[in-house]
């Protein structure tokens, strides 16, 4: 391949020039109350944000450096608890790379991890971006390990799971740490990069569907206070 070719590849995800964005899709996935709004407020914010509208679905829009990167994170916050089969599949047709949350304090959602991985691999396997060559960047999330006295699930279980899986796995408090947020999202990021290198025609993109559009956007450039437009009275 000449360089040309291999130039117009690595810009494929960028809009414009090669110094403008890469544009990366991330997918937050988890049971209901696991602290996946936390989890994306607290990395595009910094900030903890004790209490969320339940129902909200979002995509956040964020723009920053990550490993010498300007990276233009489109975070869609899913709602917990997902009833519609052929929405949930489009959600996860979408993404680029995923976060996989469970809360250490709750078993179920720890049990529903494995579920979630099969999914994502099978949709993405069965017509999905990558054509079907490589599975999609996952990363596994331990949320809320400062609530060590109601914890159910060990470090121990979630490095065991993770490693059954061959996946990341990070434990983490977004109520405490942003530091340890956005390592998580450092990794899934540092995969889904190597793959667009790797194999730069996968990410084409696609065309969104309608069911996508339907969820509301939020640019963090448009302030906190969009944020805090989301939360209850
Ligand atoms: N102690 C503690 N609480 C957390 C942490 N992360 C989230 N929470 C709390 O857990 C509850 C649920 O958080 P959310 O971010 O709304 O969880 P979610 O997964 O988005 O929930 P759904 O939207 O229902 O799917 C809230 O009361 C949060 O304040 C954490 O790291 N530590």
């Amino acid at each position: 391949m000449s360089s040309a070719q291999r130039g117009l590849q690595r810009g494929l995800r960028r809009t414009g020039s090669s110094s403008s964005p890469r544009s990366v899709r991330i997918v937050i996935l988890g049971q209901a109350a696991v602290g996946k709004t936390a989890v994306a407020v607290r990395f595009i914010t910094k900030r903890f944000i004790g209490e969320y509208d339940p129902t909200l679905e979002t995509i956040y829009r964020h723009e920053m450096m990550m490993g010498g990167d300007v990276v233009n994170f489109e975070i869609l916050d899913t709602a917990g608890q997902e009833e519609n089969a052929l929405l949930m599949e489009e959600k996860i047709r979408w993404g680029d790379g995923f976060l996989i949350v469970y809360s250490v304090t709750d078993r179920c959602s720890f049990d529903e991890v494995m579920r979630l991985c099969f999914l994502v691999n099978h949709i993405h396997s069965a017509g999905g971006r990558r054509g079907g060559t490589e599975p999609p960047p996952v990363v596994i999330v331990a949320n809320k390990k400062d609530l060590e006295f109601d914890r159910m699930v060990s470090r121990e279980e979630g490095e065991g799971l993770s490693r059954g899986l061959k996946l990341p796995f990070h434990e983490i408090s977004a109520r405490d740490s942003w530091e340890e947020t956005l390592a998580a999202f450092h990794s899934v990021y540092t995969n889904v990069a190597q793959q667009l290198e790797a194999a730069p025609a996968c990410f084409r993109r696609r065309t969104v569907s309608r069911l996508m559009e339907k969820i509301p956007r939020i640019h963090s450039g448009s302030g906190f206070g969009s944020f805090r437009d989301l939360l209850p009275d």
